[in-house]
C-alpha cells in the first residue's frame, strides 16, 4: 500500500487458516488499520494479491459481504435509533440472520433494548457494533480495537463473548488490539507490523521462543533483593538450591509474557 511517494504496507505476507484467531499487533501507525480496511475490501491496495474466503475483496460481491462480519473502530451512525430496532433493521440485509433477541443476550444489552443509541456508554456501544457485525452469521470476523475504553469487568465479559462465538461456530477471527494480554488470550497466532512490515508472525508462544526472551530469576540474599535474567531458570534454580543448600528464600521465576516478548522485538527492529 502506497499513499503518494510513501509505502505504509510493503511485503505483508500472512496467511489465516479457517477457524483461526490472529491478532495483528502493532504501535500506532504501523499499517494494522490499513491492512484490515484492504481485507475487507473497503481500501484498494496499490499491488499485491489477496485472498479472503477465496475472494479478491476488491471484486466482492453482496454474497460474500454476507460471509465477513466488520466490527469497525469508531461507528457513531444512528443515534437517535433504539438498540433493538437498529438490530431488527440490520438483520433484513442478511439472508439468515441471528435473532435481534438472542444477540442482544450474547452482547449483554438486553436492558438496553429500547434505549437510544446516542445514551450508550462507550464499553455499551462497543458491544452494540460488535452485534452488528456478528448478525449475519459470518464466516470470519474483522475486529478494529473491539475493546478500546472497555473497563475491566467488560473486557473479560467480551473475552468471553468472542470465546463463545468461536467454539460454538467455529468463526474465523482478525482481530488488531493494542492490547497484549488480549492478543495473548484470545488468538492462535500474532502477527506484529512495525512501520508497515511484518517484523513476525506465527504461534503465540513460537514468537516467545524465536526472540529468546529470558526468564526472571529472583531470590533474597542476606536481606537483599537479587534478581537475574536467564534462558536457562530451571539450571538458575537448581545451583541457587546449591548454593543455600537447601530452600531459596522468596524465590519466584517470571516467565516472559507476550509483553515482554513484543516490547523486546519492537526494542530489536529499532536498535
Ligand atoms: N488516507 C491516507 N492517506 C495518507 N496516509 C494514510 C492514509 N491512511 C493512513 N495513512 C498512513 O498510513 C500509516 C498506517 O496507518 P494505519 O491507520 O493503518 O495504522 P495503525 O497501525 O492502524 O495505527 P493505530 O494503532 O494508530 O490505529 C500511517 O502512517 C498513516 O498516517
Amino acid at each position: 500500500m502506497r499513499y503518494g511517494a510513501r509505502d505504509v504496507l510493503d511485503g505483508v505476507d500472512l496467511d489465516v487458516r479457517r477457524g483461526e484467531v490472529l491478532a495483528l499487533l502493532g504501535p500506532n501507525g504501523a499499517g494494522k488499520s490499513t491492512t484490515i480496511e484492504i481485507l475487507e475490501g473497503f481500501r484498494r491496495r496499490s499491488g499485491g494479491q489477496v485472498s479472503v474466503l477465496g475472494v479478491d475483496p476488491e471484486d466482492a460481491s453482496d454474497d460474500w459481504r454476507a460471509r465477513v462480519g466488520i466490527v469497525v473502530q469508531s461507528w457513531r451512525d444512528h443515534a437517535r435509533w433504539q438498540v433493538g430496532e437498529l438490530l431488527e433493521h440490520f438483520a433484513r440485509y442478511y439472508p439468515d440472520p441471528r435473532s435481534p433477541g438472542e444477540l442482544l443476550d450474547a452482547v449483554g444489552l438486553t436492558a438496553q433494548a429500547r434505549q437510544e443509541c446516542r445514551l450508550l456508554s462507550g464499553g455499551q456501544r462497543r458491544r452494540l457494533d460488535v452485534a452488528l457485525g456478528i448478525i449475519g452469521r459470518p464466516e470470519l470476523l474483522f475486529l478494529d480495537e473491539p475493546t478500546t475504553g472497555f473497563d475491566p469487568e467488560s473486557r473479560r465479559d467480551f473475552h468471553r463473548l468472542i470465546e463463545r462465538l468461536r467454539a460454538a461456530e467455529g468463526m474465523t477471527i482478525l482481530l488488531t488490539t493494542h492490547d497484549l494480554a488480549e492478543a495473548e488470550r484470545l488468538s492462535d497466532s500474532i502477527a506484529i507490523l512495525v512501520g508497515g512490515r511484518l517484523i513476525a508472525s506465527g504461534p503465540v508462544a513460537g514468537l516467545a521462543e524465536r526472540i529468546q526472551a529470558q526468564a526472571e530469576v529472583r531470590w533474597v540474599q542476606d536481606g537483599v533483593r537479587q534478581s537475574l535474567l536467564t534462558t536457562d531458570p530451571s539450571q538458575a534454580v537448581w545451583e541457587l538450591h546449591q548454593e543455600f543448600d537447601g530452600p531459596v528464600p522468596g524465590l519466584e521465576v517470571r516467565r516472559p509474557t507476550l509483553e515482554d516478548t513484543y516490547l523486546g522485538m519492537l526494542r530489536q527492529e529499532n536498535a
